[in-house]
């Protein structure tokens, strides 16, 4: 079974957007997994434009599920959030500042020395590492030297060329699964996966745990409603 993680940014931008607490980002975060989402994500950035470091304080006191953190390790800032609040899996991104939202994997053959020492520090506090590559076989293959349990693929090309043919699309995340798993490394996947290229890439991409989706889904929320649109999700998924 391939699990979902909903990532609630979305609804921490709009909450900011008026400077009240509404839409109540922690009630959204209950609701969605309420709804039968396996996880929750956030990606709170240095310029905390929408999750905030509190609010990462408050999930982890209230989530029963999956909580991943995403962001970049290299913000000491972010680290140390992270350690204070354990979650259960941290994905490190290499973002730059200012970004507007992540636009590539880590270079894990330039940066793998970092990334030992990085990793080495998230596991030793008993936290899941994962990390955020392009679907390269040289990233993945030196990903696996650097002793992260798990890589997530960023699948913004597999999303933009989806609908010019899938299976051509599909294929790089297929060769680089292999590696993965032939490494012993678990396999996350996001970044505009949606309603129409999530059941195609779950059902092909061989070793899948876990799917996080923001974006899309909280704009099919607008329309569907959560609960509805949750459901419609986790569908494309069993
Ligand atoms: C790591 C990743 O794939 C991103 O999709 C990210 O989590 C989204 O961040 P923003 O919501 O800031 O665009
Ligand atoms: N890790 C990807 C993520 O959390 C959500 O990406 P998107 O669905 O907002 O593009």
């Amino acid at each position: 079974m391939v699990r979902l993680s909903v990532n609630i940014n979305k609804i921490a931008t709009l909450r900011n957007s008026r400077g009240g607490n509404n839409p109540d980002l922690i009630k959204v975060a209950l609701d969605c997994e309420r709804f039968g989402a396996q996880g929750i994500t956030v990606h709170p950035r240095p310029d905390e434009r929408h999750i905030r470091y509190d609010d990462v304080r408050v999930l982890k006191e209230v989530l029963a599920t999956e909580f991943n953190i995403e962001g970049n390790s290299r913000e000491r800032k972010f680290v140390d959030l992270v350690l204070a609040n354990k979650p259960a899996q941290v994905t490190l991104v290499p973002d730059e500042l200012g970004q507007i939202t992540s636009n590539h994997g880590w270079d894990t053959v330039v940066h793998q020395e970092y990334l030992k020492d990085a990793i080495a520090e998230f596991k030793e506090a008993g936290i899941r590492v994962s990390i955020f590559v392009d679907a390269v076989p040289k990233m993945v293959e030196a990903a696996a030297t650097t002793g992260t349990d798990r890589i997530e693929l960023y699948t913004e090309n597999y999303a933009r060329h989806y609908h010019k043919g899938k299976e051509l699309a599909i294929a790089p995340y297929i060769e680089t699964a292999n590696i993965a798993n032939s490494a012993g490394l678990g396999i996350n996947a996001g970044h505009d996966l949606d309603l129409q290229n999530l059941a195609f890439f779950g059902a092909n991409l061989p070793g899948l745990l876990e799917v996080s989706i923001g974006h899309a889904l909280i704009s099919d929320a607008l329309y569907y409603g959560l609960e509805s649109t949750i459901k419609q999700y986790l569908k494309q998924l069993n």
